[in-house]
């Protein structure tokens, strides 16, 4: 599904006078692209994934996916997610948490093929042994791949994740392009926020945000 910003622009208040972060973002994203938005620190990187999926709505512009206005939350199918705050479920344990987004396909799973997935998620992103603990018996970085692998778990069409190795070492990176490269290569369209330069590396291409543009990169 191709992802779509047009004439996006997003003011916010604060006491000292409105702060204007997106002046004007326009991107199209193609299924089976995976690229990257880099920016410094504050150029509004979280801003435009949260209007991109629906969580905030933009002041002026619009945001399609496949040619649809998005819908908040989006179905997991459709766009999966994978916010720099991770929003796993404490009360579910990591496996459980992976497991969310394929109980709520259609057609529904087997119990089996669920269980498959999220071994084989996990064991791919080397927490294949944390299954069973709970989100905040495990490190952030632990976490930030388990919330990967929820954001992926049911083949969603559309993927944005803001900052996916934010809290990661060089070693637990490749694993983490590895996965992001195989959603593409299977058809996703996969949209990653980063400050890492080997993120942009694998990427296809990578969108620079400043000034509240996108600009040449
Ligand atoms: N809900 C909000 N209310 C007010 N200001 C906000 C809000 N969200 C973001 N901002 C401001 O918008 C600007 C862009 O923030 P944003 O989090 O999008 O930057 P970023 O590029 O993702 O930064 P980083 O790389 O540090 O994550 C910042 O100046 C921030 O303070």
């Amino acid at each position: 599904m191709t992802v779509t910003a047009s004439g996006v622009t997003r003011t916010f208040q604060h006491d000292n006078g409105p702060v204007e972060v997106l002046r004007g973002v326009d991107l199209s994203v193609s299924p089976g692209e995976f690229v990257t938005v880099s920016g410094r620190s504050g150029s509004g990187k979280s801003a435009l994934f949260s209007i991109l999926c629906g969580f905030d709505q933009p002041d002026s512009g619009s945001v399609l996916i496949c040619g649809e206005p998005v819908v908040s939350p989006p179905p997991w199918q459709r766009c999966a997610v994978l916010p720099q705050a991770l929003g796993l479920a404490g009360e579910l344990t990591v496996a459980e948490n992976v497991a969310l987004p394929l109980r709520l396909n259609r057609p529904r799973p087997s119990e089996a093929a669920v269980t498959d997935r999220v071994a084989d998620l996990l064991g791919r992103l080397g927490i294949g042994t944390l299954g069973d603990r709970y989100p905040n018996e495990i490190s952030y970085g632990q976490q930030q791949r388990a919330a990967l692998a929820r954001a992926l778990s049911g083949g969603p069409a559309v993927l944005l994740a803001d900052e996916p190795t934010a809290h990661l070492d060089h070693d637990s990176i490749g694993p983490v392009l590895r996965l992001l490269r195989d959603a593409a290569e299977e058809g996703a369209t996969v949209l990653v926020a980063t400050h890492h330069d080997e993120v942009h590396e694998r990427a296809d291409r990578t969108l620079a945000l400043a000034g509240g543009r996108i600009v040449a990169a």
